[in-house]
């Protein structure tokens, strides 16, 4: 479902990542774990063809991300931090706009959007204008539009950032719930215990190398921790150790 291989990027004379192997597999919710400036974001956009690698490999889905970025699009949906929406509209024409751009019909995109209120429990949020939105209104209506077209791999880069208890709980329940054979999330995030409840397995990505991917138990048991947080610090202590 996800195939990358031998991922470099670099900024100038900074490298973001220094060739990176990553494979998950349709039916997962993989974790992309890292400190901050680990590479996360970088490695999601590149997958989401929002950024190009300097060289590497990315297949998502059976498309090429670098050769064919267009059938890429049609089968991603994505979720980052940089994503606003236009104030004047309400959540439900945003969606409809957007449902538009995937060439669905009108009556295609309302019960698509009727089944998404229902999952997101978007309410109200349908017929506010975006301009009114608080962060948690707003993050539902950002992740209604990346999943409107019903995307076989959804990318959430620190999706829950910024939102209470219930609204992530909703989008925890939410990804869970999106869990089925044929999809995969990708989901980035710096809070162990969303990791630990979300994934089947995980990467963990430091100074743009992975430091190892596995499920959560293979990882406690390599590193004898009791949780995921334990273990994330003692395998980095680990590569400052070898560094
Ligand atoms: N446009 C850019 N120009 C120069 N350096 C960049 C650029 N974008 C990212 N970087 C650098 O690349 C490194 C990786 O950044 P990236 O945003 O991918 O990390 P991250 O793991 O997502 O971090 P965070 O958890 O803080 O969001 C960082 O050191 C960052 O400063």
């Amino acid at each position: 479902m996800l195939d990358i291989q031998e991922l470099r990027k670099t900024y100038g004379t900074f490298t973001a990542l220094r060739g990176v192997n990553l494979h998950a597999r349709g039916g997962e919710v993989f974790g992309l774990l890292g400190p901050n400036g680990a590479g996360k974001t970088t490695l999601l956009r590149i997958m989401a063809t929002l950024l190009r690698p300097d060289s590497g490999q990315v297949t998502l889905a059976g498309h090429d991300a670098l050769r064919d970025p267009e059938s890429v699009r049609r089968v991603v949906g994505v979720v980052n931090g940089g994503m606003g929406l236009p104030a004047r509209l309400t959540g439900r024409e945003v969606l409809r706009s957007f449902a538009a751009l995937y060439d669905l019909t009108r009556a295609q995109a309302d019960a698509r959007i009727a089944e998404l209120d229902e999952r997101l429990e978007l309410g109200r949020t349908l017929d506010t204008r975006a301009g009114e939105y608080s962060t948690g209104m707003k993050q539902k209506v950002v992740i209604a539009r990346a999943v409107i077209h019903d995307p076989a791999v959804l990318i959430l880069d620190e999706a829950a950032s910024g939102l209470d208890i219930f609204a992530r709980r909703t989008l925890l329940d939410f990804v869970q719930a999106t869990r089925a054979p044929g999809r995969l999330t990708v989901y980035s995030t710096h809070v162990m215990s969303e990791a630990e409840e979300l994934c089947d397995r995980v990467a963990i990505l430091h100074e743009g190398a992975l430091v190892t991917t596995g499920s959560v138990p293979d990882i406690l048991e390599r590193t004898g921790e009791r949780n995921l947080e334990r273990a994330f610090f003692s395998l980095l202590r680990g590569e400052a150790a070898h560094a």
